[in-house]
């Protein structure tokens, strides 16, 4: 009964659902009871597609919560849609949520009022819920140190008169993030700088949301201290109290294998995993495969589709490519497929709608991965130590491929290109001309990944001192108004 009650809430998207439901079972390991706040929708795809039920009854501390019907339900990968979640987040999970903790639904006899709410870091709406129900919020942004950064450097960029910029000269030098002089160009900004006007609302959604981090009591990132250390060193200037604890999926295995007895995976997909991909995977050589995914939002073109299908193939290397269903623009069904790449893909590809990817990443086959660089597929590709093809579609992604290209050395940047004898001479780059270069690299941040999470590592570290510092959290009382 004395434990603390943390509400957590992330933005609908699987991305953010993915690593927040990792830090609510890592919290429960601990004994912090949580109630987890997503929409009935995606409470029911994680029931349909994932043990979730089975692995959190083990936690009689969590819970979840569904917030009302309403909350826009479309694609995020359009401004529109973007500024469409943010109003149904307002005006449905804003007035929810206070109410939720002021009625004092949550609490019951074995658990405490709500003491503390962590909140997605780009819903700046649970600030105000802090304010009118006096509970201390914590903001967990889900993107690398990195593109936090670039997104909080804006006004900066604004002021200098380096934003806006029109698309002429996207290789020209960014100049005022501090930390990312000399290697940082337009096209690498987060993708809602290639505005040509700053009133649009999906720039200034973000960049309003970004500006109120400071305003939480603190701040968490799924990173690690030997990977980002120096950009750290720059939010800790704005957002001093900053917890550093991933990759929180390894970070949660190394928990879990501690604590428990439990060999189970902690799958939190959105969609029906085909694992058929491992058992093709065990048949391919060592290090013989890319594999190819774009995430949970990404949408390619027909012609797009068809200039990655050509490069793969004409490559001659093996591939495993997840293809969602929604995940070609207009796909009807009744294209024609060209009679080579079904032939080189008989013979060396394989897909699938949706693949286990911790899994497939950390099998032995798999030699490197073509990826939107969403922030958790490249701390899951770091983590097994396989080097990366960055195809960056949107948002933080554009900051994440030029680290792993310019800064990381763990893969190519082929941002802003699409065209089938690039994706030919990149994968040929990545699978054998510089493969044992970025193959060091790539072990070797690997190596201090898992050191990060491993008992006295800087991950570790954060998260026991997050722990701690919410235990010291007794709530605020709600002010009733
Ligand atoms: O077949 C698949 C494909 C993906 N995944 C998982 O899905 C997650 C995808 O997350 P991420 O790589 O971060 O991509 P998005 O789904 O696109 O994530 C959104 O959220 C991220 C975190 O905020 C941002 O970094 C991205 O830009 C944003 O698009 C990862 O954990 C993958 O392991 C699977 O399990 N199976
Ligand atoms: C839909 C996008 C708005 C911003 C979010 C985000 C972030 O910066 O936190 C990254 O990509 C998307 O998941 C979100």
């Amino acid at each position: 009964m004395d434990q603390p009650h943390v509400i957590i809430f992330p933005f609908p998207l699987q991305g953010h659902v993915n690593s927040m439901l990792k830090l609510a079972e890592l919290l429960c390991l601990s004994g912090i009871h949580v109630t987890y706040l997503v929409s009935a929708s995606i409470h029911g795809r994680l029931l349909t597609h994932t043990n979730v039920q089975p692995r959190f009854n083990h936690y009689p501390g969590f819970s979840f919560q569904t917030l009302p019907d309403g909350l826009y339900e479309g694609s995020l990968h359009n401004p529109d849609g973007i500024i469409q979640m943010y109003e149904s987040l307002k005006a449905i999970a804003k007035p929810f949520l206070i109410d939720l903790i002021v009625s004092d639904r949550l609490s019951s006899d074995a658990r405490r009022p709500v003491t503390c709410i962590i909140a997605d870091g780009i819903l700046s709406l649970a600030i105000e819920v802090g304010e009118k129900t006096g509970i201390p919020v914590i903001f967990f942004r889900t993107v690398s140190a990195c593109s936090f950064w670039a997104y909080f450097c804006i006004p900066e960029l604004i002021d200098a008169g380096e934003l806006p910029f029109n698309g002429d000269n996207m290789d020209e030098g960014i100049a005022n993030v501090k930390g990312m002089e000399g290697f940082l160009r337009r096209r690498d900004l987060p993708s809602f700088c290639r505005v040509s006007n700053l009133e649009s609302d999906d720039f200034k959604i973000v960049l309003i949301e970004t500006r109120r981090t400071p305003r939480a009591q603190a701040l968490i990132l799924n990173t690690f201290e030997d990977l980002e250390g120096s950009i750290l060193s720059h939010i800790r200037s704005v957002c001093p109290k900053l917890y550093t604890i991933g990759p929180l999926h390894a970070q949660l295995k190394t928990s879990l294998a501690r604590k428990t007895t439990s060999s189970s995976t902690s799958s939190n997909s959105l969609w029906e995993e085909d694992r058929s991909c491992i058992r093709w995977l065990d048949e391919q050589p060592m290090k013989s495969v890319l594999y190819v995914s774009f995430g949970s939002i990404a949408v390619v073109t027909r012609d797009q589709l068809l200039e990655f299908w050509h490069g793969l193939v004409n490559s001659g290397k093996r591939f495993l490519w997840v293809m969602r269903p929604d995940s070609v623009a207009g796909k009807d069904g009744e294209h024609h497929i060209p009679a080579e790449l079904e032939e080189g893909t008989k013979e060396r590809g394989y897909m699938v709608g949706w693949a286990p990817q911790e899994e497939v990443l950390a099998h032995p086959s798999i030699g490197g991965f073509l990826t939107h660089t969403g922030w958790n597929s490249t701390l899951e590709s770091i983590l097994a130590g396989v080097p990366m093809i960055c195809w960056p579609y949107f948002a933080d992604q554009q900051v994440n491929s030029r680290f792993v290209g310019e800064v990381w050395n763990l893969g190519v940047d082929m941002k802003d290109t699409c065209d089938r004898v690039i994706v030919e001479k990149m994968i040929n780059d990545l699978m054998e001309v510089r493969r044992d270069e970025f193959k060091k690299s790539a072990d070797e941040m690997s190596k201090l990944a898992k050191r990060a999470v491993s008992e006295g590592g800087s991950s570790s570290c954060n998260l026991d001192r997050l722990i701690e510092d919410i235990r010291l959290m007794n709530g605020g009382g709600a002010t009733h108004s």
